[in-house]
Formats: structure tokens, sequence, C-alpha cells
């Protein structure tokens, strides 16, 4: 790849005293990356008591921040991130666009003073492996002056069609980068799609049944036949959750704007886990609950997974389980079930006590 660093200083320091890239990123649980805007006196007061309760806080300064709000969302963030102890919850933030007049303001301010606390920077609109560069070099400079010892990662949102076609480089241009999230809205204006929908379904994007056909054999076309409404981030996704996979990243999806409708939330945010996707956003409290669910394996998955695990043995070889073929690929399948399961119960007391209630008998 052209302009990328060689294999030999990949994992080397940007910047002298930065502290050392990670070469593995950590699996660790992000079933919603919960959006609040630090300039929101209301929003801002909830976020203490949501530590603990949500797998990532994420403080806003982007899209959604109003232009006059900018400095006093950055401020807010800094203030609530000093002031709170997050224990296992992530804090991750959304700085502005790299073309922004606000983002270099958000990186100077936040690494020296929150820098320590930062799991995680997510860049929006990111085109290519170029703004991942920049913004690379700049996070070891910064980190190196406030001698910080861990490296901040970086998550970049796909929302230009540029981004799309350039999802693998993006995913390989730093050993910062944790993973990837949809960007629906900012997508669909840049492709020019039809829908004004912030994610989920268009009821306009179908298939159609076949026609059936008269005792002639000819189709009558007037008959009524059922619609199935597709999917219209199934491609992107798809795409996102490749290039993370090749690259160790984390695919994510992203915003779900109708709030009010809690059915077709949990739909897109299904679709997206059995894809291969780790979490979602949540832009309001009760999406946090939906995406907990969701991106939680259920009881009877894990139960499945762990009776096929003690039926394989050793790992090798195919077995008959309630009358279906179990062997070393459908094993490794049920073991990212299980491993899920194990992560998500180091940090989640309720879902470990139903995992540990499971009885297996092989
Ligand atoms: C949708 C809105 C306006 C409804 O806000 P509301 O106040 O009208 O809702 P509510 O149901 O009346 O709220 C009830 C209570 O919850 C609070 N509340 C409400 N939301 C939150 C929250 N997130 N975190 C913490 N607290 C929250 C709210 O302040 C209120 O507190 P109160 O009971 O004391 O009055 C509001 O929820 C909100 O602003 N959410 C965040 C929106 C956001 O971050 N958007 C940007 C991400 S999506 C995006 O950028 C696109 C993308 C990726 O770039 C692309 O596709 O291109
Ligand atoms: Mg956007």
């Amino acid at each position: 790849m052209s302009g990328s660093r060689s294999a030999k200083d990949f994992f080397r320091p940007l910047a002298v005293g930065a502290p050392a890239p990670l070469t593995e990123i950590p699996a660790r649980p992000s079933r919603a990356i919960h959006f609040f805007d630090p300039s929101n006196p209301k929003m801002a007061a909830k976020i203490p008591d949501m530590v603990g309760k949500v797998d990532v806080l994420l403080g806003n300064l982007e899209d959604a921040i109003k232009a006059d709000n900018k400095t006093a969302a950055r401020e807010g963030l800094v203030k609530i991130a000093q002031e709170t102890d997050f224990g296992p919850t992530q804090l991750w933030t959304r700085i502005n666009s790299l073309d922004s007049p606000w983002v270099l303001d958000d990186l100077t301010t936040l690494v020296p003073a929150i820098g320590d606390k930062l799991d995680v920077i997510m860049v929006p609109k990111v085109q290519g492996a170029e703004d991942i560069h920049y913004v690379d070099r700049l996070l070891a400079q910064l980190e190196a002056k406030a001698g910080l010892e861990r490296p901040i990662l970086i998550h970049a949102i796909l929302e230009t069609a540029r981004g799309v076609a350039n999802v693998e480089e993006i995913c390989a241009a730093s050993p910062r980068m944790q993973g990837l999230s949809l960007g629906p809205a900012d997508l669909a204006a840049d492709r020019r799609m039809k829908t004004t929908r912030v994610g989920g379904g268009h009821p306009g994007y179908l298939v159609r049944q076949d026609p059936p056909k008269n005792e002639l054999g000819v189709a009558d076309i007037n008959a009524a036949r059922t619609t199935y409404q597709q999917d219209l981030w199934h491609y992107t996704i798809a795409r996102m959750v490749d290039a993370c996979a090749m690259h160790g990243i984390y695919p994510y999806y992203g915003p779900f704007g109708d709030i009010a409708d809690e059915v077709a939330c949990e739909d897109q945010f299904r679709n997206a886990f059995l894809l291969g996707c780790v979490g979602t956003w949540s832009l309001h409290p009760k999406q946090i609950a939906i995406a907990n669910r969701v991106f939680s394996p259920s009881v009877e998955d894990v139960a499945h997974a762990r009776r096929v695990a003690a039926a394989m043995g050793d790992g090798t070889g195919a077995v008959m389980l309630d009358g279906k073929m179990e062997d070393d690929a459908s094993l490794k399948q049920c073991l990212v079930m299980v491993e899920l399961a194990e992560q998500l119960a180091a940090i989640d007391p309720e879902l470990k006590a139903q995992y540990d209630a499971i009885e297996v008998d092989a």
C-alpha cells in the first residue's frame, strides 16, 4: 500500500516519548456507545449515574452540538472526565471533523487534560488512510508531551462514499485503529441515497414475490403479492465487518434515529449483531437496554455453544447433536459465543448469573 509504514516501523511510536502502540486491540465489551452532549447540563448531570450501566460513554463534540456550544461541549467533557471515576465503563469522544475550525483545539485540549481517561477518539467523516495518519501523528506528539503511558485508540466513522471505498486502508492505517462505525445519515447524503432517515430500513427498498400463475401458466401481475423490505445498510455493514475482521479491529452499527420505534431499532441492531458487529450507538437512554440485550448472546445460544464444545472433546472430528452435524468449524462458531459471553460476564453481573446458571449435559 503506497504511503503506509513498513512492517518493521508499524509498531514504533510516531513521536519520541509517546507510548508504544498496542500490538493487539483488546476486546473490551462495547455493546452500547452512549452519546451525550457535554454542553447540555441535563444530559451531563445524568452521566455519573450511567457509569457501570453502559459499556461506553461518549462525549460528542461534532454534529448534534450547536456551533455556539462547541467550546462549552469540549470544556464540559473535560470537567466530567476529571470529576468522574469511570470504573469499568470506557470513556470515548467524537471530535469535530478534520476540516472543521474546532478539531485542532479539541485534540490539543482533550489529550493533555484527560488523555489518561480517554480510551478511544472517534474521528468522523474519515475519507482515507491520510486522515488516520494525521490524527495518529498528532496524538503521538500530544501523548508524548503529556507524558501519557497508554496510547489513545482511534475509531473511524464511515460516512462518505470515499471512506467506504477505502475501508480496508483505513483499518490498516495505524495500530491505533480500534474499530469502525456506520454513519448512515452523512453517508446517505454523500451517496445521494433517497432516504431521509437516520439509519434503519425504508419501505420502498423491497423485493416482491413472483406473481402467481393461472391455469394456463400466465402470470397474474395484478394479484396480491407479498413484499419483503430489505436492509439498505447490508452492503456497507458487510464490507465493514470483513475489513475489521481482517485487521483485528471491531465493527459497530451506528445511530438509529427513530427513538420512538424500539422494535425497528432492535431489528436493525440484531441484523448488525448477526453479521458480526460487536456493538452499536445509543442516542437516548432507552436505547442502551436494547443494545445490551441484542449484543449479548442469548442464554440459549451460550448453552448450545457450550454443549457443542463439550461434545467435541479435543475439538476435531464430527459428531451428531440433536440431529445436526457439528465439527471443527461449527465448534469455532460456538467458541465465538462462548468467548463473548465470558467477556460480558466479566463486566455484567446480571448476565454472569444467567450464564452461570446454564447446565451443560453433552
Ligand atoms: C434525541 C434527543 C434530542 C432527544 O432528547 P429529548 O430531551 O427530547 O428526549 P426525552 O425523551 O425528553 O429525554 C428524557 C430525559 O433524558 C435525557 N436525555 C436524552 N438523551 C440523553 C442522552 N443521550 N444521554 C443522557 N441523557 C439524555 C433528557 O435530557 C431528559 O432529561 P430530563 O428527564 O432531566 O428532562 C436526545 O436524546 C439527544 O440529543 N441525543 C443525542 C443525539 C446525538 O448525539 N446525535 C449525534 C449522533 S448521530 C449522528 O451524528 C449521525 C452520524 C453518525 O454522524 C451520521 O449518520 O452521519
Ligand atoms: Mg455524521
